[in-house]
């Protein structure tokens, strides 16, 4: 079939829409550029002018406009679109929604620097491609919005439901989740991984004689020691609930997580907390139950129960001490 030829007056209604498109565009409190078929800012409006610290005279007929929202050369979304490069998008953003992804455009989220704004701003960027009556690329149109303050309360928030409120340690639900995750990672990487309980000794009696208020801000002193000496990259230390503190060491082996048991133990010996009502000490004691693991040979939930059964141990055995679960299975 052959492509029939506009008349006149029909060029001037289509050069009279795109100029009206523009305007409107210019307008739109959205910040939004478009590329044209070859991946050149055609648009730039005043909202993206402002969002960018950029001017659209800066980037328009160029294909220069990556460095208003990255400090490295890297492709937009729009270029991603207009060079046809749609599966490697998921790879450039921190979230790429799948789902939403159609014909009519893509939807992704990114931490951009912002470089010449001199911000760094969580943007939510929808773009999707315009094609001719053939079915050619005629532009890509690219929207954005500032979702900063959402993002940075919903880290808030992550962070917040992450921690115990008394200690400031991760509190049981963060242990688990990060338990699962080292779990994982030391079974790929066939390494040990190692689990430390500890319990407050004769904390009832504290609690009784210093009153409440006191038990917590031994508790407090208590934590401290915990996640200064769990301090490697990968360790976590949390309240596991109660008196109740658990670590977890992952890449340590038996001998390793013995040795960081006894430092806690005696860390927090060395705090000297006043406990006159204890029969071990004159000051707050506490016991560790230790327990390691291959994890592609046992389950997570298996080791807890041994640490748990070794702090159990260490209870029986007069408090104030280090048992390990090899301990029990040796009968040592
Ligand atoms: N102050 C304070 N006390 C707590 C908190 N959570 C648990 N406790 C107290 O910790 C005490 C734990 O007592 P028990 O489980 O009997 O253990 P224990 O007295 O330490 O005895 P052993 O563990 O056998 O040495 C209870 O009195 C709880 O009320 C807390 O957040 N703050």
């Amino acid at each position: 079939m052959t492509q029939r030829t506009p008349r006149p007056g029909e060029v001037d209604a289509a050069v009279a829409d795109q100029s009206f498109a523009i305007a409107l565009m210019q307008h739109l409190v959205v910040p939004t550029f478009v590329l044209d078929a070859d991946g050149k800012v055609s648009i730039w409006n005043r909202a993206c002018e402002r969002l960018t610290g950029v001017p659209a005279s800066e980037v328009l007929g160029t294909h220069d406009h990556g460095f208003a929202f990255y400090d490295d050369p890297r492709p937009c979304l729009a270029d991603l679109i207009a060079q046809g490069r749609t599966a490697e998008i998921e790879g450039f953003y921190a979230a790429y929604d799948i789902d939403s992804s159609s014909q009519l455009g893509f939807h992704v989220e990114n931490w951009c620097r912002m470089p010449r704004a001199g911000t760094r701003l969580y943007l939510a960027v929808d773009a999707g491609p315009i094609y001719d009556e053939a079915g050619h690329l005629v532009a890509v149109v690219e929207t954005l919005r500032d979702m900063t303050v959402q993002k940075e309360a919903q880290i808030q928030l992550e962070q917040l439901a992450s921690k115990d409120s008394l200690t400031g340690l991760a509190n049981r639900r963060a242990f688990d989740e990060r338990l699962a995750a080292e779990w994982r990672r030391c079974q790929r990487g066939g390494q040990m991984l190692s689990i430390i309980m500890m319990d407050v000794d004769h904390f009832k009696a504290y609690n009784d004689t210093y009153g409440h208020p006191q038990g917590d801000a031994c508790l407090r002193s208590v934590a401290s020691v915990l996640a200064g000496v769990a301090a490697r990259t990968g360790d976590l230390a949390a309240r596991y609930g109660g008196e109740e503190f658990v670590v977890v060491l992952p890449g340590t082996n038996a001998a390793g997580a013995r040795v960081v048991a006894e430092r806690i133990r005696t860390a927090i010996s060395a705090l000297n907390i006043p406990h006159v009502r204890s029969s071990v000490a004159e000051h707050v004691t506490v016991s560790l139950g230790t327990a390691s693991a291959d994890p592609s040979k046992l389950a997570a939930n298996a080791l807890l129960m041994a640490a748990d059964q070794a702090l159990y141990s260490a209870k029986s055995a007069g408090r104030n001490r280090v048992k390990t679960a090899s301990d029990l299975v040796s009968g040592a």
